[in-house]
Parts: structure tokens; sequence; C-alpha cells
């Protein structure tokens, strides 16, 4: 267990040069977006306390970038947390920005770009933040396991079609990736089950064990679209961890991820199994009628050969359309016994945000109560710190929608919605807010999607999920205020609704989004502004853009 105190103040320093590169993780060539030639990016390995310093360069020659740092709440650092248009100005091709922050708490952690839909062309990876104190759990290894589905087309390819009329969607992706690597078969055509020889171009990713150990596994997803079950063959998992917040051990079959979502579980590897063979992992796509094969890698038992294929076909996975299932495991995920931190046993103001797919200007968009965000030119955090006045005259979105009359089941009527670049909730500075996020049914009748939810610069208090429409009156006294875990990532289920809970503490603008790469697009997020007065001087380097270029000091 490595120092609280050594690690206070220490610097862990990275240089990154973000660039374009050719990736073939499926066999199909992709013009891919990089760092430092990596799909996925190196992993960030820091200690609990530590600053973590990394210094982009933009290597992209016509594109620009932005980092965000999925799950750190950067406490006094609102400008290092990467959100293009939110925190700051993106980084312009040739430029250098340097992010600085405290890991300030251990956990499993991600980092992605934060700029258009960026994220689908390969650009993130994983921060393992090991713990300075003993964790309630032991294990002999541990290791990152980041699944992302992966598009041959890239986002500008995406941007066009989803903002084209009449409306193109994306669809499926080609492939769903286990740590950047997909299957394929040396035979093309040949089902895994079948395969004698995978196709070592473009081989699968193998991880390596020995019999008779406790592995820690750091899953993480950040998906542009998929939901996703992840199931080793014949090993049980225990989730330990969720989101850097330690969960009350419980033992799964298949874990679902939603993207943005990290976990830890501990797997055994018996040695009564067969250590002469190795097993399958698989990452299928769920909760959407998927055409993508499922992602395929390997666990390779010491001494096999690492790409020596599984006799066995691989698991199917839970049934895509299992809601039932998907919803008991979110209500399963309950804050360890000796780590509850309790919410606050009420909230000083409620935000019900009703999530609705609508067509304006003739165009798909997806809103909250009825607004679809457009993001603004001037980042919202040098905005509303620099009293510029195009944010704080803009009409705040409503607090609910029309309750009483709106049918969830139904396809929108969809009269009054429209786009916006306010979307900006302000809160008062250390009050406790409660977001209801309630789903309904899309513009094609008879369903409505699942979207994952993510908060930036907090963790909140998961206090429930629910089927049908949110009802203030009954629905609160079924609120977990006893031991709901904390995340910075939740899922909406259909036509379900999802309560969570916050503290206002700190000082900063934060989005609050569906981490669904096309909606967040779409519009699919809001603003939250709390303590502005409070954030101390910002960095020039974030400004430039917008109506921000008369604060850049010469
Ligand atoms: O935004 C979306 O558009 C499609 C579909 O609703 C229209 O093609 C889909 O599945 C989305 O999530």
């Amino acid at each position: 267990v490595p120092s609280a105190a050594k690690a206070a103040g220490k610097v862990n320093k990275h240089v990154w040069d973000v660039r374009y590169n050719y990736v073939s993780p499926d066999c199909y060539k992709k013009l891919a977006i990089t760092i430092n030639g990596l799909v996925p990016g190196p992993t960030i390995h820091a200690v609990e306390g530590e600053t973590v310093v990394v210094q982009v360069t933009n290597s992209l020659v016509t594109e620009n970038v932005a980092i965000h740092w999925h799950g750190i709440r950067q406490i006094g650092t609102p400008w290092s947390d990467g959100t293009e248009s939110v925190t700051q100005c993106a980084i312009q091709p040739g430029d250098t920005f340097v992010y600085q922050f405290v890991v300030d708490k251990a956990g499993t952690y991600m980092y992605h770009a934060h700029y258009g839909m960026q994220l689908g062309d390969g650009i993130y990876g994983m921060i393992r933040v090991k713990a300075a104190h003993k964790e309630p759990f032991s294990y002999s290894s541990e290791h990152e396991i980041l699944l992302s589905d992966w598009y041959h087309k890239n986002a500008y390819e995406h941007a066009i079609d989803l903002s084209s009329e009449p409306f193109v969607w994306v669809g499926e992706p080609n492939s769903v990736l286990i740590q950047g690597r997909a299957f394929a078969c040396n035979e093309p055509g040949t089902e895994a089950g079948q395969c004698k020889e995978p196709n070592r171009k473009c081989s699968p990713f193998s991880l390596n064990v020995r019999p008779g150990r406790t592995i820690r596994l750091r899953i993480g997803s950040l998906t542009a679209l998929s939901t996703l079950s992840f199931e080793i063959e014949d090993h049980e998992m225990t989730v330990v961890e969720a989101d850097g917040n330690y969960v009350e051990p419980f033992k799964v079959k298949h874990l679902y991820l939603y993207s943005g979502e990290t976990y830890s579980v501990l797997i055994k590897t018996s040695p009564k199994k067969d250590r002469s063979r190795n097993y399958w992992m698989v990452a299928k796509v769920v909760s959407r009628e998927s055409s993508t094969p499922s992602g395929l890698a390997i666990l390779n038992y010491n001494f096999n050969p690492p790409l020596a294929l599984p006799p066995t076909d691989p698991p199917v996975g839970p049934h895509w359309n299992d809601t039932s299932d998907r919803i008991d495991q979110s209500v399963a995920v309950k804050a360890h016994h000796a780590y509850l931190n309790p919410p606050p046993k009420k909230s000083d103001r409620t935000i019900i945000l009703l999530n609705t797919q609508n067509k304006i200007d003739g165009k798909v968009r997806w809103s909250l109560n009825n607004v679809s965000l457009n993001l603004p030119h001037t980042p919202y955090l040098i905005a509303l710190k620099e009293n510029l006045s195009y944010v704080l005259d803009h009409k705040m979105p409503p607090d609910s929608y029309d309750v009483e009359n709106y049918d969830i089941h139904s396809v929108p009527k969809n009269t009054e919605a429209h786009p916006s670049t306010g979307g900006l909730y302000r809160l008062k500075f250390n009050s406790i807010v409660d977001v209801i996020l309630q789903n309904a049914n899309t513009m094609t009748p008879n369903v409505s999607e699942t979207h994952p939810w993510h908060l930036h610069g907090h963790d909140f208090w998961v206090l429930g999920y629910g089927r049908g429409k949110f009802n203030m009156a009954t629905d609160t006294a079924s609120y977990n205020l006893g031991n709901p875990i904390m995340k910075n990532s939740v899922p909406l289920h259909p036509y379900g609704w999802t309560a969570l809970r916050f503290r206002a503490d700190n000082p900063g603008v934060w989005a609050f989004h569906c981490h669904i790469e096309f909606h967040f697009f779409l519009g699919m997020a809001v603003v939250f502004e709390e303590g502005i007065d409070q954030v101390g001087e910002l960095p020039d380097s974030i400004m430039g853009c917008g109506e921000t270029k008369p604060f850049v000091k010469p």
C-alpha cells in the first residue's frame, strides 16, 4: 500500500501527442485519432493524492481536440475538465495544452476526447488510481480492460449524417473492441467456435493469468453507442468497485456496462478448472437489437499459447431485450458497508429532466424538458466567470415538464422543442440537488432507448430506479437513503426513471449529458453552474475562442 503522505503533491507527468494513425483492430484499416500512436491510449498509473500533469500536443493538422478526465472531480481545477465549449476552448492544431489536476480518490477512471464525436475515433484510455489505504478486498494482480464500439466511418462522416436532412442514422457499430482489439478468424466467414486460428494481423486481446489466484479486473466502457454485457466463460465475477467507489460485493455471470461506467471485479482462476485450455471473454451489445458481432478476447491460462482458441463456442450472453435483468443489476450496486457516506435526507431543489427525441426544424434532436443543447462558441465557464452577457441573458431551462399531461408511452407531439445555447442550470452553492431522469417514447412507436448519463465534477448518490412515470408523491418514499452507491455515470432504462442526489459543492461549470456520442451531438445535455464566484483566476490557456478573445492577456 503506497503512502498517502508520499503521494500528496507528487507530480505524475505525461507527454502526449494526439495524431492520426491507421489502425485495424478488426482487420479493417481505419484512420483513427491516437495518443502517441495508440488505441486505446496509454493507461495513466497514479496513486491517490498525486497531481497528474498531462501535456497534450495537438498534431491533428486541421482538427481541434480536448480531453476529458472522466470521473476525476477536478476540485479546484474546473478549467482542467477538458470539455470543449463548457470548460475550455478547444486545443488548436499545433498547440500544446497542459492539463493539471489532483487524483484525490482511489479507483478506476478513464479519459477520452470531449470535442465533437472524436471519442468514436479511438481517443480514449484508462486512469488507474491506486489506493493509499487498505482496500476492502485483496488480489494478486490487476489488469485494465477497456471496452469500446468501433465504426468504420469516422466522426466527420457521422456528423454529416446526423445533421443532414433527411436525417441519416449512424446505425450499429461494425465491431465491439475489448482493450482495443476485435476477433477475426483466419478463415473469413467462420464462426468463432469453429475457428481454428485467429488472424494474427488483427488478433484478439489475450489476458495472461496464473491458476489459483484472485485477480482484479478494472473494466470500463467508452462506447459511442452501445450498452454491453461483459462475461468470462466459466468464471464468475465479484463486483467490488463502481466508478471509484467501493461496492458491497455481489456476484454476476455477466456485467452490464453503460458508456462511461467503470467497475472492478474479482475473478478466481480456480485450479479445479481445466488449465490446459483458454477461455472466452465476451462483450455483447444489449438494449438495442444490434447486428454487431460480440467482441471476443481470450483469458489465457499459463502456459497455454496466448492465442490458442478455446475449444468451445463463446457464451451467447443475455437476451438483448431483457430490461428487467439490467434493472436488477443496477439496483444491486450498493455502497460497501464499511464505506458508507449516506446522503442528506432531503434536497433543496428537484430538477426533473424529461428525455425526448424530437424533430426540430425537420431535424432529429434529443431534448431535456424540450430544450436541445447547441454548444456555444464561448465556453460557459469563461462566459460566467467573466460575465459575458450572452449566457447570462439566456432564458434558463425549466426544472420540470408537463408531468400531468405528458404521455411518456407515446411518440412525442413536440410542438415546443427548440434548440438553445442555454441549457444552463444555476445551482445554489453547497445546496443539495435531486435530478430525476425521466425516459419516454422516441419518435418510433413502442421504442424507448437506454441513455447512459454522466455528470462532470461530482459523484452523485443513486437514490433509485423505477418503471413508468416518476411520481413525486409516492416514488420518493422508495429512495435508498441508507446505502446508495455513489457514481458519476448511471443508466436511464427504457420507459423508466433514475433518481440522483448530489451536493453542489464544487465551484465551476459542469456538463451533465447522455454519454452516447451521437445523442450528445444531437443536444442531449445540460450544464450546471455552482459557486462561480469562488472559482480562482482562469488560466489564459483555456481562452481564445468565441467571445473570450479579449480575455487573452498580452
Ligand atoms: O437518435 C437516434 O436515431 C435512431 C432512430 O431513432 C432513428 O433512426 C436511434 O436509434 C437513435 O438513438
